[in-house]
């Protein structure tokens, strides 16, 4: 089963486009608010240089790499933009898709497009993520006082857990009010599993994907290059879609949350090129890579996940698990008779196999190590497992 990135942001922020991009399918956009009223969905492969390098050595059948699945639903600011009642948060078929995404990649317009109109009518992306930040918080508000209300029954008894419990929804309560993220508090081991309960919105991993007009997109990347860097920006001498850039990236930075640039206009066209001639346009612009495979990259990461890798003349293939996960686990992962019938790992890690050329090379200069039960599974590992038929 794939994790989910729910894709959010302002209607007309460019969410469809994206989620073209990303999935190089073609679910409908247009230039009127709100063209997605149905959640698209679809599950895309994470690019992985790894495996491709590896592809090229044992030049296999079989070439696969982990998944994740992107949700598109509609743009939020809805209630507000109808003139409805804003402080009630967010509809229940939109929180239907994103309460069970794992992370959230939130869109945010820089781009310029007069056809295209914005619904607060000017193009300000740190004035839009306050603005969806706002919604997200008064969502999850509403969620922590139902919660309030039934705990407090519960509490009444005395018993210590739910006075507990009370105590960390009083805290999201007031962060909450304030419009603050209720991933900026600090919990204890307790507290997470009635957050697990909760869903909250606004503790979910999150990306910020700035959609930037075409010529803008290599300024945007040298900028959040620097600011990642934590060199000095003045961001009030910046003016227009730099401004913007430079204003997330910097809340990014302070949040622990990642940002990427991407054209989504663009690279949803490019999509329909000829691989060949897509790379010379984006080389051309002088663009290393795809905005939208980043996007995926990056997503994936938020996901808290580790990739381990296995090689062979059949097959090379990237795999998932989460971080922490120990052999059996991995092993797992490719059929559980291998989990069940575990004996040992024989892993080399993906720089080390790459400086030898090949596991003979690699287990004669002994970067090929034998790992048991306990091993904890590193990123870029080469596993082979070796296992017991038998059990
Ligand atoms: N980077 C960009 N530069 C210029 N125009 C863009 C860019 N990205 C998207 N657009 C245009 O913006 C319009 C809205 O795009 P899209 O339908 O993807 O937005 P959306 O966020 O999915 O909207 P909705 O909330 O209505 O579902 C489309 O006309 C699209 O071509
Ligand atoms: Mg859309």
């Amino acid at each position: 089963m794939a994790l989910t990135i729910g894709i959010i942001g302002l209607p007309q922020s460019g969410k469809t486009t994206l989620f073209n991009a990303l999935t190089k399918s073609n679910a409908p956009i247009s230039g009127y608010a709100t063209t997605t009223v149905q959640a698209n969905l679809a599950v895309v492969p994470v690019p992985d240089p790894r495996v491709d390098a590896l592809a090229e050595i044992f030049q296999p059948k079989k070439k696969t790499y982990t998944t994740v699945e992107f949700v598109d639903v509609a743009g939020m600011g809805q209630a507000g933009a109808a003139g409805k009642d804003k402080q009630e948060g967010l509809s229940p078929e939109f929180l239907g898709h994103i309460r069970n995404a794992d992370a959230l990649a939130i869109v945010l317009r820089t781009f310029a497009n007069e056809n295209v109109p914005h619904i607060y009518n000017t193009i300000d992306p740190n004035r839009d993520l306050d603005s969806l930040n706002a919604e997200l918080a008064l969502t999850d508000l509403s969620t922590v006082e139902r919660r309030i209300e039934r705990t407090k029954k519960a509490a009444k008894s005395g018993d210590k857990k739910y006075l507990q419990e009370l105590e960390l929804l009083q805290r999201l309560k007031e962060t909450l009010e304030d419009m603050q993220l209720a991933r900026t508090l600090e919990f204890s081991q307790q507290d997470q599993a009635v957050l697990n309960e909760l869903f909250l919105l606004t503790m979910k991993p999150r990306m910020y994907v700035l959609n930037t007009s075409e010529d803008m997109l290599a300024t945007a990347n040298e900028l959040l290059e620097k600011i990642r860097a934590g060199e000095n920006v003045q961001i009030d001498a910046l003016q227009g879609e730099a401004k913007g850039f430079a204003q997330i990236a910097q809340r990014a930075r302070e949040e622990g949350a990642e940002v990427v640039a991407v054209s989504a206009k663009l690279e949803a066209e490019l999509n329909e090129l000829p691989q060949e001639e897509a790379n010379e346009y984006l080389e051309a612009l002088g663009l290393p890579q795809l905005g939208a495979d980043r996007v995926i990259q990056v997503g994936y990461r938020l996901l808290n996940l580790i990739t381990f890798l296995t090689a062979g003349e059949d097959e090379v293939r990237a795999w998932t698990v989460t971080r922490g996960a120990k052999a059996p686990e991995a092993a797992g992962k490719i059929h559980t008779d291998i989990e069940k019938g575990f004996i040992r790992a024989e892993v080399t890690s993906f720089d080390d196999f790459m400086a030898c050329g090949s596991f003979a090379a690699a287990a004669k200069k002994g970067v090929q190590r034998l790992e048991g039960r306990d091993y904890v599974i590193q990123d870029g590992d080469i596993a082979h497992f070796r296992f017991n038929k038998g059990k």
